[in-house]
């Protein structure tokens, strides 16, 4: 139960559902363009805020990942993960909350810079990865009550929440992303 009270998540985690088999009447072709689109966020959200992009870390931990996340990266029931949880903000406004798992044992060669990104964007190492290559998308609604206030200011209506998995020359991490009330699509 480490794992939970660690994380900014309150004690129920997001239910997530592969992109195919999500509602359609609940996701509109316009929220689908942006919320699947599958290149990197940091680079939209730099040219979104022209540049007034930045990072806030609010934690980076060694646990063992949520039993989700770690059949969705392949990882036993007693791997360690270091997870990742940021707020990616434009123009001075959060407008993503990430959190990110890099399981132990993908932390090699390259990778091994990824225990020592600090406020450096996690994209920008993924997507200039020659081998990288990236899952589909499950997706979710967030009730803004699963965020605790570190995260986010009291909030009443659901957030979008995406996740998918990375393979980096064949090493997996996962990084998942809730959309904040400021976000804005592009
Ligand atoms: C995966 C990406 O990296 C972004 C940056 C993150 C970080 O720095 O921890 C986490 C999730 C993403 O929103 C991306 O840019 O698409």
């Amino acid at each position: 139960m480490y794992a939970f009270q660690t994380s900014r998540f309150q004690s129920h985690e997001p239910k997530w559902l592969d992109c195919q088999k999500f509602p359609r009447s609940a996701l509109s072709a316009a929220d689908a363009h942006w919320l699947l689109d599958t290149g990197s966020l940091t680079a939209h959200l730099r040219r979104l805020s022209h540049g007034h992009f930045h990072v806030e870390v609010l934690a980076q931990r060694w646990q063992i990942p949520r039993l989700s996340e770690r059949r969705l990266l392949g990882m036993g029931d007693r791997h360690w993960g270091l997870v990742r949880e940021v707020r990616l903000h434009c123009n001075r406004q959060p407008w993503v909350y990430a959190r990110s798992v890099l399981p132990a044992t993908s932390l090699v060669g390259r990778l091994d810079r990824l225990r020592t990104l600090d406020s450096r964007p996690l994209g920008h190492l993924l997507f200039t990865d020659p081998h990288m290559s990236r899952d589909r998308y499950e997706i979710c609604k967030v009730p803004a009550a699963a965020l605790d206030e570190s995260v986010l200011a009291p909030y009443s209506e659901d957030l979008w929440g995406r996740r998918s998995r990375f393979l980096l020359s064949g090493h997996p991490i996962m990084v998942s992303e809730i959309f904040l009330p400021a976000f804005r699509p592009w």
